[in-house]
């Protein structure tokens, strides 16, 4: 189907004897945000990093726009139009928070349209009280914002963020909310995340994984209630 922008057939990641992803089916729609949601070691974070190119399945197919990216590297997927957050901070603390922003534009866009990428970036982001700022003195929640800013000054259509809202305050989460709905605004977004506040201000759909597979997939609100979701994550059987 023509608006299925990421699809993945039977995608499954082994470490030794561990299937810690087995056999994902999924796909994900061009105006979707997507969270991907479940217990710890649920596979969450393996299936994003192969989705990201940082880990290369074990068997099955990653269709990114109808394009087969399976092993493909990170850098290679970034250049798709494809921004991706990882755990791993990619800012530069003795820089500003415009010339961090800056670098990331130039890279993919070029002298001629990273002035105005960081302008955009800046603006949708909430940073222009923080632009000449170093990055290095900012509080949590700020630098996590520089490092969207980072992901959306090279004009992603397609985004991939894995656990954007971890360590931060209540106040922190709500404005991250306010910043992913913008992002949201001109890309697709798919979220690994564990933060139930902040996945209830922002999902819409959420692919529930357990075991390395996918439990379910529905609206947060049926996601939440279902008894099945409960029992995960309180440990008992799925
Ligand atoms: N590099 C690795 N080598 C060996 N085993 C791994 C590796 N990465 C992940 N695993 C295992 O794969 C399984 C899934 O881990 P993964 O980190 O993807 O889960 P997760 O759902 O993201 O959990 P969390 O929410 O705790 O990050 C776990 O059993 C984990 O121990």
């Amino acid at each position: 189907m023509a608006d299925i922008v990421l699809e993945t057939r039977g995608v499954t990641m082994r470490f030794g004897g561990v299937n810690a992803v087995d056999g994902v089916d999924f796909f994900l729609r061009r105006d979707e945000l997507r969270c991907l949601i479940g217990p710890n070691g649920a596979g969450k974070s393996t299936f994003f990093k192969c989705l990201a190119g940082m880990l290369t399945p074990s068997a099955g197919e990653i269709l990114i726009d109808g394009q087969e990216t399976t092993g493909w590297h990170p850098h290679e997927i970034a250049r798709l139009g494809i921004g991706i957050k990882t755990q791993v901070p990619s800012v530069m603390d003795g820089l500003s928070v415009r010339e961090n922003i800056w670098l990331a534009a130039l890279r993919v866009l070029g002298r001629q349209g990273a002035d105005g990428a960081v302008a955009d970036a800046l603006e949708r982001l909430d940073l222009g009280d923080l632009a000449a700022r170093p990055v290095g003195q900012l509080a949590h929640g700020e630098r996590q914002r520089v490092e969207l800013g980072i992901v959306i000054a090279a004009r992603p259509w397609l985004v991939l963020l894995d656990e954007p809202a971890a360590g931060m305050t209540a106040d922190e989460i709500e404005r991250l909310a306010a910043v992913i709905a913008e992002i949201g605004r001109q890309a697709a977004i798919i979220i690994v995340e564990h933060d139930m506040q902040f996945i209830r201000a922002i999902a819409r759909t959420v692919t529930v994984f357990a075991q390395g597979r996918i439990l379910m997939e529905d609206h947060v609100d049926a996601v939440m209630a279902d008894p099945r979701v409960r029992d995960i994550y309180l440990g008992k059987k799925g």
